[in-house]
């Protein structure tokens, strides 16, 4: 892997120039480069033809100042130790953006599991649970799903993590299935918060969301709920995309039919009746709409495109969307670009959530979980918009730098720094 493209290493970059801004003590860096522990475990899963087969696996633990490391579990061919370390290094901002008591951890498996029968992805999960279960507890690092994994899967890991250790220990995996511990609230949740981002920023800039135009790319988990919120706020969403099309509809889309559309065409959006038309996936980011929602995929909006989106508000679904060279033409242009971290927190909000209810032995309502979600995500756009104003950047390096006074005062009050 070339350096440049080395995300572990772009990650210690973004880290480094936020502290720089900040003005923070060169330890905090020093601490906050690294992860403080990263395990690498090989996991004999016996297979379907009686062979048996090895798979490697990692869990990096960033930083636990703020709490208990928390973050995905990957299961996917690319997976190697930088990209784990890279995103565990995220987290730990990622929960530092919203003020959750965590830090940042990531894990993942090698592995296209699409490849295994449904006995191997579960003994190859529980094989990693065993694994890892040294490292992991409900109060030391909390994994959740990602890429390649699902409820399903976090439900095999608690009840192996339970049988290594001999504890009845339901807040070790969160993203549960609701029926086995999970949450009401947690599968809209990362869709609902970037409509609540993208409401926050209208009303900063004095946008009514009341018949403002949508267009959002990437009608999956996250795209279809951040335009169903985003419609119930009052907003026309005109425009969605998925990896087959463009879907435009001037009058904004009844985003339900367009759910209920996709369970019946095998996942596409192409296809739909109720569309004025359908052009090119592509199109969709150039659109003359008020607000635009990336909720696809990384590296979407480009110096290529950047120059010719007509939103004023973008708000980051997906991670890492916009490249830094884009930011920078929409920073000059003056366009409002609510930041991943913040923007697509809401997941790990309410896995927090989630958490608390394991904890507790409680459970609470949707209407509860929605409440809270919102609440903690508004305050956190609040003091991040003044930081922005404060220190005339934009909404991602305030974000960072929130990030990095929590983890550094944490630091210091534990006489770390
Ligand atoms: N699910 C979560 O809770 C969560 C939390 C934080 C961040 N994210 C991020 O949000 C993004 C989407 O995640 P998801 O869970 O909704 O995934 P998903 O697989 O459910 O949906 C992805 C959607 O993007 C579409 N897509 C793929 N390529 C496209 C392209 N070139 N143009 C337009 N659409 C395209 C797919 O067809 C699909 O509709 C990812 O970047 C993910 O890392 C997800």
């Amino acid at each position: 892997m070339a350096n440049g493209n080395n995300p572990f290493l772009m990650a210690q970059r973004q880290v480094k120039s936020a502290c720089d801004k900040l003005g923070t003590e060169e330890a905090v860096y020093e601490i906050l480069k690294n992860p403080q522990r990263v395990v690498e475990v090989a996991i004999p899963v016996k297979m379907d033809d009686g062979s048996v087969k090895t798979f490697i696996g990692y869990r990096s633990q960033h930083n636990n100042a703020v709490g208990p490391y928390k973050g995905g579990l990957r299961f996917h061919p690319d997976v190697n130790m930088d990209e784990v370390k890279a995103l565990s290094t995220w987290m730990t901002f990622k929960c530092g953006v919203v003020g959750v008591p965590y830090g940042g951890g990531k894990g993942g498996v090698i592995v296209d599991h699409r490849t295994l029968s449904e006995g191997e992805y579960e003994r190859l999960s529980r094989g990693y649970a065993r694994a890892i279960a040294p490292v992991i507890g409900e109060k030391v690092d909390i994994p959740a799903p990602d890429v390649g994994t699902s409820g399903k899967v976090m439900a095999w890991m608690t009840d192996e993590y339970e049988r290594a250790t001999g504890e009845f220990a339901p807040g070790v995996f969160t993203g549960k299935p609701v029926e086995f511990y999970g949450s009401l609230g947690r599968t809209e949740a990362t869709g609902y918060g970037v409509a609540i981002m993208a409401r926050a920023a209208a009303k900063k800039m004095h946008l009514p969301l009341e018949g403002a135009k949508v267009a959002v790319q990437g009608f999956g988990n996250v795209g279809s709920y951040a335009a169903l919120y985003i419609s119930q706020m009052g907003a026309k969403v005109v425009a969605v995309s998925d990896s087959t099309c463009t879907l435009v509809d001037e009058g904004g889309f009844h985003i339900k039919s367009l759910m209920e559309h996709l369970k019946n065409n095998d996942n596409n959006l192409t296809g739909y009746a109720g569309a004025d038309k359908e052009l090119h996936r592509d199109e969709l980011l150039t659109l003359d709409v008020d607000i635009l929602m990336p909720c696809a995929l990384e590296n979407q909006i480009t110096a290529e495109n950047a120059h010719d989106i007509k939103a004023k508000i973008i708000s980051e679904g997906a991670n890492g969307p916009t490249t830094i060279e884009a930011d920078e033409i929409l920073d000059e242009r003056g366009v409002v670009v609510v930041a991943d971290i913040l923007a697509n927190a809401g997941g790990v909000t309410v896995s927090y959530f989630e958490w608390i209810q394991n904890l507790t032995r409680d459970i609470w309502t949707f209407e509860k979980v929605q409440e809270k979600q919102a609440e903690l995500m508004e305050n956190a756009f609040a003091e991040i918009w003044d930081l922005k104003e404060e220190k005339k950047t934009n909404i991602r390096n305030a974000a960072f730098m929130i990030s990095i006074r929590r983890i550094e005062q944490a630091l210091r009050l534990r006489g770390l720094i």
